[in-house]
């Protein structure tokens, strides 16, 4: 199942991405590891290179930049010769330059998503994949302290369920999942800027009420999604409490 896969993982120099990237490797994929931060994004490199040797390539790419993105694809169908996964992981929190909230977030996931399809589906010369989209908890709930990337996240869920239901994409072997989570013990849930949230001490409070997974937590159910082929458009949530598929709402 993941052997000899090959994988593109955005924002994959720290945090979620990085941990998947590795779980990807760690199992016998080829991945491209891509990130806005250079320098982070060279260490992460320098790491995997060290353990897995040509199965890691990386490219530097801002997810708000078209033509950076359409390079990762080119120069990961260029080494390996095909495409099997796409992680849309890039995300930031930022509600004083929404705008880039949303561009990150939301217009990143869809810039990589279409690439995804480009790339993979079978009447364009792929053979079928997953592509698979970082949303949150907060693309469920309202998230009063993040406005902005609670609408992002909204968005990302609404997208990959739509193209996950569309017939073009079903029957060329293209599925589609959102992973949910709560929480996680990553750089992004620091308290360390005052413009990512609308009221810190809103968010404080929630952190408290739900707690905060490790990165190891979300590990089995991102592993399930790949395995899984029979899971398409799927939207799982991940809390300490464990994963769950969340129905579509009925009007
Ligand atoms: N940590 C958490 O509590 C949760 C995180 N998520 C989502 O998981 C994903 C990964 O987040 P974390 O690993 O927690 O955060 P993180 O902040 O540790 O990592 C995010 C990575 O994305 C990169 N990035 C930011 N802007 C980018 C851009 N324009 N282009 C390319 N890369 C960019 C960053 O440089 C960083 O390496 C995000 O989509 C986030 O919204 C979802 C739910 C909970
Ligand atoms: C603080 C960093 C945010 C970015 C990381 C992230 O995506 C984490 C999100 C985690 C959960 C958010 C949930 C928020 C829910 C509440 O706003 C509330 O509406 C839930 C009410 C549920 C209930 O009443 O039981």
């Amino acid at each position: 199942m993941f052997s000899g896969r090959v994988a593109v993982v955005t924002g994959s120099a720290q945090g979620l991405g990085k941990v998947f990237s590795g779980v990807l490797l760690e199992r016998g994929s080829k991945v491209c590891i891509s990130d806005v931060n250079q320098s982070e994004l060279e260490k992460t490199y320098k790491e995997f290179k060290s353990k897995y040797a040509e199965n890691v390539i990386s490219q530097q790419c801002d997810v708000t930049d078209s033509e950076q993105l359409k390079e990762v694809f080119r120069k990961t169908k260029d080494t390996y010769g095909q495409l099997d996964l796409v992680v849309n992981n890039a995300g930031i929190v930022n509600e004083k330059n929404w705008q880039q909230c949303i561009d990150v977030n939301l217009n990143g996931t869809i810039r990589g998503t279409m690439l995804g399809m480009e790339y993979m589906r079978k009447d364009k010369g792929g053979k079928g994949g997953l592509i698979l989209n970082m949303s949150s908890l907060a693309g469920i709930f309202p998230v009063n302290y993040t406005p902005a990337y609670a609408a992002s996240k909204h968005g990302v869920i609404g997208y990959t369920r739509s193209w996950s239901m569309h017939p073009d994409v079903v029957n060329n072997g293209v599925r589609l999942v959102c992973l949910c989570p709560a929480f996680v013990d990553t750089d992004m849930i620091k308290m360390d800027d005052d413009s990512k949230f609308v009221g810190t001490d809103l968010a404080q409070q929630v952190i408290e009420k739900f707690g905060i997974m490790s990165t190891d937590h979300i590990i089995p159910v991102f592993v399930n999604a790949i395995e899984d082929e029979e899971n398409n458009g799927s939207v799982i949530s991940i809390t300490l409490k464990g994963a769950n598929k969340i129905p579509l709402p009925m009007p």
